[in-house]
């Protein structure tokens, strides 16, 4: 009998099961004694109908990522595609919608071509990009980390172009807790999913493996010669020498990550714009944090103060009134973010 019958057979519920799986047993089942060893402790993940294997949930607890092959279809990401393009040529828009150009071309004249565009965010009001967030398959995996009350928070279209030669196409390492408000960090995830292969010539995600166990660290601006991109801040003090893993993308394949893991990407090397869709969700049950005199401080000042540049917004808006506004209820009830 394989792990994953056991448990869902277990007399006295899943409850009682979770209880025991807190200690090292053997799990009697219909008056038979397994021999199977259950780990203890899960933390990061939990018990969702056995979307997970045993395997894969042990692979998210000891690494922060899972890499699910093949789970968004070709049509939908050449819809999602069109979508893009659209809004790149200006016949889209929508309230909130933030288009982002790469530094090195900020201050150039906009063509509108999708040349110009390093990614596009908070597309939670263009419904053909939204409708990546709620496919059926995603929050199934998605529901494994956050439980039953879904928010969709963050979501975005990354464009990286071919670098402009000042390497301002890679993103620094960092933690996406960073940008975010709202805790617990277990019951965040972030969905990422490549729309064309993604390997190391057109800048793939770079991941250091287990640091979702450790704590949000100190970002900054990274002192690259080149210039970076607004609001691309890195972990303080990385340490390029740490031991990285790229993971390499096939169209459509999907990474969960816990929003403490440090990632970043490299530098495009191709002529084409290299192109991944994401959403980062939260349970709804989550609460808003205070990030007044934490090392996130220094988010909520920027983002004041594109705010004040953007609409002239003089008070300092609330970080959480800004996150109230963004997130979307994609499944369950939205109790509290
Ligand atoms: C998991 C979370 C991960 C995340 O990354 S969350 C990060 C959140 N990121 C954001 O909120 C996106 C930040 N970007 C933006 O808000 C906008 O793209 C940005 C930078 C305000 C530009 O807005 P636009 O409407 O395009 O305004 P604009 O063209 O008039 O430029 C205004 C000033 O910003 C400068 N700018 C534009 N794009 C830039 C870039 N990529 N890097 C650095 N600076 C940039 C631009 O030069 C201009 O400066 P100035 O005021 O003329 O001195
Ligand atoms: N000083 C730094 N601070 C923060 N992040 C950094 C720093 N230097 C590099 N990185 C990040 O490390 C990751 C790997 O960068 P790099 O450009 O080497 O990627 P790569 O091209 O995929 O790797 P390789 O050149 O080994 O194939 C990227 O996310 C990059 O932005
Ligand atoms: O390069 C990418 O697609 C990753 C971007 C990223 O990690 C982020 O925007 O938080
Ligand atoms: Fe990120
Ligand atoms: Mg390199």
């Amino acid at each position: 009998m394989s792990a994953m019958q056991t448990r869902s057979t277990f007399p006295g519920g899943p409850g009682r099961l979770a209880v025991l799986q807190r200690h090292l047993v053997a799990v009697p089942v219909s008056g038979q004694v397994s021999t199977a060893i259950y780990p203890t402790d899960f933390q990061y993940t939990l018990n969702n109908n056995n979307v997970l294997t045993l395997e894969q949930r042990q692979f998210y607890e000891e690494n922060g990522f899972l890499v699910i092959k093949n789970l968004v279809s070709q049509e939908d990401l050449e819809s999602f595609r069109n979508a893009f393009e659209r809004i790149c040529k200006k016949e889209v828009s929508a309230p909130g919608l933030v288009i982002m150009r790469d530094v090195a071309i900020a201050k150039s004249e906009y063509v509108p071509d999708q040349k110009a565009i390093t990614k596009v965010q908070d597309f939670q009001e263009v419904p053909e990009l939204f409708r990546y967030c709620s496919l059926p398959q995603i929050i199934k995996y998605v529901e494994c980390f956050t439980g039953p009350n879904i928010m969709a928070m963050h979501t975005m279209l990354i464009n990286k172009p071919p670098d402009a030669g000042k390497k301002t196409s890679r993103h620094p390492m960092h933690q996406d807790l960073h940008y975010f408000p709202f805790r617990p960090a277990e019951h965040v995830v972030c969905a990422w999913t490549a729309m064309e292969r993604i390997d190391r010539s057109n800048g793939c995600l770079v991941v250091l493996p287990g640091t979702h166990k450790g704590t949000l660290k100190q970002h900054d601006y990274p002192e690259w010669e080149g210039g970076v991109n607004k609001m691309y801040h890195g972990i303080r003090d990385y340490d390029p020498n740490n031991p990285r893993v790229h993971l390499v993308m096939e169209k459509g394949d999907t990474v969960f990550f816990h929003p403490l893991l440090i990632h970043g990407s490299g530098m495009n090397r191709t002529a084409g714009f290299r192109k991944a869709i994401s959403c980062h969700y939260a349970s709804a049950d989550c609460h808003y944090i205070d990030v007044k005199g934490t090392t996130q401080e220094i988010i909520e000042k920027e983002v004041a103060e594109i705010a004040f540049k953007r609409y002239g917004l003089e008070t300092a808006i609330d970080l959480k009134d800004a996150w109230m506004a963004r997130g979307r209820i994609v499944k369950g009830v939205r109790t509290s973010l």
